[in-house]
């Protein structure tokens, strides 16, 4: 079969993409394209809308606004047509059926199915080929959900937390099927809360958060938006006074906290997208930093961070929006009280 040139560049695309559950939004204003080969990890608080946003790439939800394609068409056709695998929470497994038997049927449906000894292999699941579904643990029931995800050979694999209940060497395990997969140059958008698969797994991160997109690009980049680094350090005013603006004008400092009395010793905490010259400008001001510690953000922190923003912006906004409201209303009650007087 012959790729287009556009076919190629986009696996999958959203473009202005809203969807509500009645006054939720659970996913607003959704642009991203995912490319060839990429591994892309989607995080996001309980709630931000990754579910949703992952059902509407499969075509099991439709969006309320915008377009959703896959390989340039709609996802019902690119999985008819078996180019995308999908390991997700809810659905039930066919129960009185051996683990073997549910694979061999899977490759079989499949429109590019697998040989089943490879698939089962694969997902590290052949031991576990003769017992049956229903008398699984949690964690082997996720890896025999894999199995069907990759049961064939797929452009595209869809995750949704797919190592919840995994113990660490199976965690392990699944990561390392799950880095063959992207080698072989499949897409592999996974939706996870365990930051350090995102960071260790993931060649690109998404953040969703309130059902928008807040961050993508590699985790490096992401912890570099939430400031990189942390600088920390004691003022004592024996050193002499401490003029805040100075910080505050600190050519990479996104947040500067300062605690502790005016009189007396200051904890200052800066974060920083870059230290070298943040230290350097303390410095040259003729600060004199004591106890001085630079460390870097995990892309635990970053996450935390960039939500954490982003939560104090919305309440901003939705702040700003109130004292709109409240000026327009005091507008209009003195245009009323204005008009009665004249009217007297
Ligand atoms: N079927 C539904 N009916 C009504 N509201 C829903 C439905 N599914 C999800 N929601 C709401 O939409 C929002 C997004 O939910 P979604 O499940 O997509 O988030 P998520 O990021 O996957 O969350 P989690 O990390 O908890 O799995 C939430 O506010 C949720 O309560």
């Amino acid at each position: 079969m012959r790729t287009t040139t556009a076919e190629r560049a986009e696996v999958a695309s959203f473009r202005g993409v809203g969807k509500d559950y009645g006054r939720v939004k659970a996913v607003e204003g959704l642009d991203l394209v995912l490319r060839p080969g990429e591994t892309v990890a989607l995080l996001g608080p309980n709630g931000a809308g990754k579910s949703t946003s992952l059902d509407l790439l499969l075509g099991l939800r439709e969006p309320d606004r915008g377009r959703v394609e896959l390989f340039g068409g709609s996802p019902r056709a690119a999985i008819e047509a078996g180019r995308v695998g999908a390991m997700l929470q809810s659905g039930g497994l066919m129960t009185d059926v051996k683990v073997a038997e549910l694979v061999r049927f899977a490759c079989d449906v499949h429109p590019r199915g697998r040989r089943p000894e490879e698939v089962l292999a694969e997902a590290g699941i052949a031991d576990l080929a003769g017992r049956r579904v229903d008398k699984l643990s949690g964690g082997q029931e996720q890896r025999v959900r894999f199995a069907l995800a990759i049961a064939g050979a797929n452009d595209l694999i869809v995750l949704d937390e797919p190592t919840t209940g995994m113990d660490v060497s199976v965690r392990q395990r699944f990561w390392a099927a799950m880095r063959s997969q992207a080698e072989a140059g499949r897409t592999v958008l996974f939706a996870t809360h365990y930051l350090e698969e995102a960071d260790s797994i993931a060649d690109r991160v998404l953040v969703l958060h309130r059902g928008r997109l807040i961050a993508d690009g590699t985790s490096a980049e992401i912890k570099a938006k939430a400031g990189a680094r942390r600088i920390a350090f004691e003022l004592h005013t024996a050193d002499g006074p401490l003029d805040e603006s100075v910080l505050r004008a600190l050519p990479g400092a996104v947040g500067v906290d300062v605690s502790g009395r005016p009189d007396g010793v200051r904890t200052v905490r800066i974060r920083s997208t870059d230290a070298d010259a943040d230290v350097a400008t303390l410095y040259r001001a003729g600060l004199y930093p004591r106890g001085l510690e630079v460390t870097g953000l995990g892309l635990e922190q970053a996450f935390l961070t960039i939500t954490g923003d982003q939560d104090r912006q919305d309440d901003n906004d939705r702040q700003d929006d109130r004292d709109d409201r409240d000026d327009r209303d005091d507008r209009d009650d003195r245009r009323d009280d204005t008009r009665e007087e004249s009217t007297r």
